[in-house]
């Protein structure tokens, strides 16, 4: 039996502290604590609370000693592209501005003017969202240029709360790939994009890879806890820790499907081409240098906005029910339009969307749901067009990972639609390849094969194959 391995996985929506440890060549994870996050908002700006953040992290770690669990380490990911700046001192000069924060609005096309679209994805390989780290970073240097001089340290989300478990500072890869910044053949910073946009290159620090052991907890925690941890740098952006969980890669698309739907599949190389290009396909980076060639879809945060819109009268559970009542019911809206990133109210939008393009308006909760899973489901049958047309392959198998794999009549559409067999788990599969990766820095686990092995084992997958499947059988 191993020791516990402790993560940390902050999503969008809501985090957990998850212990993991194997028994018997099983993996057995047990949740320690959950919490909510939502951006909240800071003067002009969309922000996350971090200070809030650290405090809930700190409540998971005493949580598992009024347990009696005492974790070996202990690994922090979360959403990616956001960051903070420190000074000289190494204080806070930036609050976390959340990505969906207005500050970047056409900051991209103004960086076009300086460094060619082209240019940048066959360096970097990563899609355009206009929230991209380079992006944000650039709209301060257009807006307060004298920040950008003061700043001595950039830390991405979960590269700061590894600072502060540690006094430790660098930048994690997996992350680090998402801010558009690295080369993805050098696997480093690019020093020329940076100059181009006067972006200081001093701030940014080392870029460790997943399993670096980064050290161990500052005194003052290991005295407020009781005991120490090894702090282990897991994939640190949530995605690329949830694609480690899932069990099959070969002939397996995924979808990471929790506040952002991302749909994609494993390599070994960055597919930086034109037509990569074309559909906007993303090149991130994975464990052991592999990529993750994929694409954001808008996912689950237009149903979370909805519960929010009906003041959480209705759980998760029940939205879904509710759409699976309304057979008849069918609207199908582009999810991935701008005006759905961060609308006032996105019942109201999306029923201004379906006015506007003369398809019957969603007017029931259960309505606005099916006119959600519905058209999620276009934009995943779209993707994996795209997907299998680039890597010139056919794909077999889709796995939903993710807390959005819990809904059962999005799976059905889901191989209704793509005729394909789709696998369904595991819930937290973030977490899971968090932990796994601390795993293998510990020794237990010696291969990331192994690994897949062991996920595979302990976590059944629910499979949905499609009606027109169903009838053959
Ligand atoms: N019981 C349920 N039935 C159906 N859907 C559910 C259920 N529970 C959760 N979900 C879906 O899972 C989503 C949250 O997924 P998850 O917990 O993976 O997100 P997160 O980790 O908080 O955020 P992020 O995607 O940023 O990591 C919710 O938005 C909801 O749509
Ligand atoms: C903002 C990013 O696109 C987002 O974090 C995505 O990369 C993700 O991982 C969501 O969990
Ligand atoms: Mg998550």
């Amino acid at each position: 039996m191993s020791k516990h391995c402790l993560a940390v996985d902050i999503g969008a929506s809501s985090g957990r502290v998850i212990a993991g440890r194997l028994e018997e060549g099983k993996l057995k994870i047990n949740e320690i604590y959950r919490f909510d996050n939502h951006i909240i908002q800071k003067g002009s700006h969309f922000c996350w609370d971090l200070e809030h953040l650290f405090q809930e992290i700190k409540k998971g770690i005493h949580a598992c000693q009024e347990i009696g669990i005492k974790p070996e380490s202990i690994g922090v990911d979360t959403w990616a592209v956001d960051f903070v700046l420190l000074d000289e001192e190494d204080q806070l000069l930036t609050e976390a501005v959340a990505y969906r924060d207005p500050r970047t609005d056409g900051m991209m096309e103004k960086a076009f003017q300086i460094i060619g679209k082209e240019q940048l994805y066959f360096d970097t390989g990563i899609q355009f969202q206009k929230f991209n780290t380079i992006y944000q970073l650039y709209a301060i240097q257009q807006t307060n240029p004298e920040l950008l001089r003061q700043a001595r340290t950039f830390l991405m989300i979960p590269d700061y709360f590894h600072y502060l478990l540690t006094g430790k500072k660098v930048n994690e890869y997996t992350n680090a790939t998402t801010t558009q910044l690295v080369n993805a053949f050098t696997r480093t910073w690019d020093k020329r994009i940076l100059r181009q946009l006067g972006i200081n290159e001093e701030m940014f620090q080392p870029i460790h890879p997943p399993k670096t052991l980064l050290g161990n907890l500052r005194k003052e925690l290991v005295k407020e806890f009781g005991f120490d941890m090894k702090v282990i740098l897991p994939a640190t952006h949530d995605t690329a820790s949830a694609v480690i969980a899932v069990p099959e890669s070969e002939n397996t698309i995924y979808i990471s499907s929790g506040t952002w739907s991302l749909i994609g599949v494993e390599n070994h190389d960055p597919i930086c081409t034109a037509d990569a290009l074309k559909c906007n396909f993303t090149n991130e980076g994975g464990i052991d240098y592999r990529f993750r060639f994929l694409k954001n879809i808008m996912g689950l945060w237009m149903i979370q906005e909805v519960k929010r819109n009906y003041r959480d009268r209705y759980s998760f559970a029940q939205l879904v029910e509710m759409a699976r009542e309304e057979k008849e019911f069918t609207s199908i809206i582009h999810v991935d339009d701008g005006r759905f990133l961060k609308p006032d109210n996105m019942v109201e939008e999306i029923q201004k969307y379906c006015q506007e393009m003369n398809q019957p308006v969603p007017r029931t909760p259960g309505q606005v749901a099916k006119c959600i899973f519905d058209s999620l489901v276009v934009s995943y049958q779209k993707a994996i067009q795209e997907i299998e047309e680039i890597v010139g392959k056919k794909f077999s198998q889709i796995n939903v990972i993710g807390g959005g794999c819990q809904n059962e009549l999005l799976n059905q559409m889901i191989a209704d639609v793509t005729g394909k067999e789709v696998y369904a788990g595991p819930v937290e599969a973030t977490a899971i390849g968090n932990i796994v990766v601390q795993l293998m820095a510990l020794g237990d686990i010696q291969t990331l094969d192994q690994a897949r092995t062991i996920i595979k084992r302990s976590f059944p997958l629910r499979r949905f194959v499609s009606k027109k499947e169903r009838g053959r059988v």
